[in-house]
């Protein structure tokens, strides 16, 4: 069997918050294999972003604890000094963030923030890496790489932002690209464009990606297989065929629900009623779920519920799926 180039094992993060700490990360396990789009799924407050940053180490480490392990081909990131994590960031491992107008430095050129990449990390000469940054542009389809190449952030489209982001994430050939919601603030169309770019580049690449959103319908085109994460815990991990096919937590199925093209004229929008608990007030010792689905009876949960494996790669959280059925149905 082929290995993972990251694997991570029990990751707990914690934040520190009144001189307590408290888990937004807790427990998750799992793989990325080489040439494998993993997309993390769930609200917003459920721990996505604070997993991805757990992986690039970019947390306040005041205010932070991660234990468990993050394996990038087999060395346990958690172990790494800063010094290390600057030679796997941007290098090993490339991050998209959601807002390129907030993660580009708008008082430099496009070219020069993909230069400073190939600055940090290669020995490539002035000229070569003037080469090789607009071979990314190009690479990434923007219609003019040396026009391109002399423009700030602010002088293009969203859409060729965030290609732009996608060029410095890949400039060094990561083996492993972490995308925190690289569509949200784009328009449907473009969105579909940027995510059929990732999956090019890695045709191209075999690189592994983690693409996190918010928004399920997002990945059905494109990953293979999908973490549902709910308050800080997986809640069910599964092939795409698997989620779409049989997703059995309620909150895949809530989360399902409220994808618009699932909707016929006549039904309206699915609403998951509540909302993802905070970290400082949730019951750690019951399904966390329980609290948005009040009809089902207390009886159907378990105690501090473990992942089942219901099929193989098909791992779901809590017996309360086995008796789940929506309000009114
Ligand atoms: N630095 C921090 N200090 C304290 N609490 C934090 C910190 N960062 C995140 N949290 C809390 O951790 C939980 C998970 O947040 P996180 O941002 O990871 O969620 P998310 O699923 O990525 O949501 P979003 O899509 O809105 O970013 C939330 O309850 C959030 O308030």
């Amino acid at each position: 069997m082929e290995k993972p180039i990251l694997q991570i094992e029990n990751l707990t993060t914690s934040f520190k918050i009144k001189e307590k700490y408290y888990p937004a990360v807790d427990h998750v396990s799992f793989s990325v294999f080489e040439n494998e789009i993993v997309a993390v799924v769930g609200e917003s407050g459920c721990g996505k972003s604070a997993l991805a940053l757990s992986i690039m180490r970019l947390h306040n480490h005041q205010r932070t604890k991660i234990e468990g392990e993050i394996k990038y081909k087999e060395r346990d990131l958690v172990d790494f000094s800063e010094r290390q994590m600057n030679q796997v960031r941007g290098k090993e491992i490339g991050i998209i963030f959601q807002e390129p107008l907030t993660a580009l430095n708008p008082l430099m050129t496009v070219g020069d923030q993909i230069e400073e990449n190939l600055t940090f990390h290669t020995k490539l000469s002035k000229e070569k890496r003037r080469l090789r940054t607009i071979e990314l542009l190009t690479q990434v389809g923007i219609p003019y790489p040396t026009r391109t190449y002399d423009q700030f952030p602010h002088e293009l489209s969203g859409g060729m932002r965030q290609r732009v982001m996608i060029s410095i994430a890949i400039a060094c050939n990561p083996s492993l690209v972490i995308a925190d919601e690289p569509t949200t603030a784009l328009d449907v169309t473009i969105q579909v464009q940027i995510l059929e770019l990732l999956k090019s580049i890695q045709k191209d690449t075999k690189m592994g990606i983690i693409l996190i959103t918010h928004d399920l319908s997002v990945v059905a085109e494109v990953a293979d297989r999908i973490i549902v994460m709910y308050a800080g815990q997986v809640v069910e991990i599964g092939t795409v065929k698997q989620i779409f096919a049989n997703p059995l937590h309620p909150y895949t199925r809530s989360l399902l629900k409220s994808i618009p093209s699932q909707v016929t004229n006549k039904k309206r929008l699915h609403v998951i009623d509540g909302m993802v608990p905070s970290i400082v007030n949730m019951n750690r010792e019951r399904c966390r779920f329980s609290p948005r689905i009040p009809w089902i009876s207390r009886n159907a949960h378990e105690e501090s519920p473990d992942l089942h494996e219901v099929a193989p790669e098909h791992l779901v959280r809590c017996t309360c799926y086995k008796h789940f059925y929506f309000k009114g149905s």
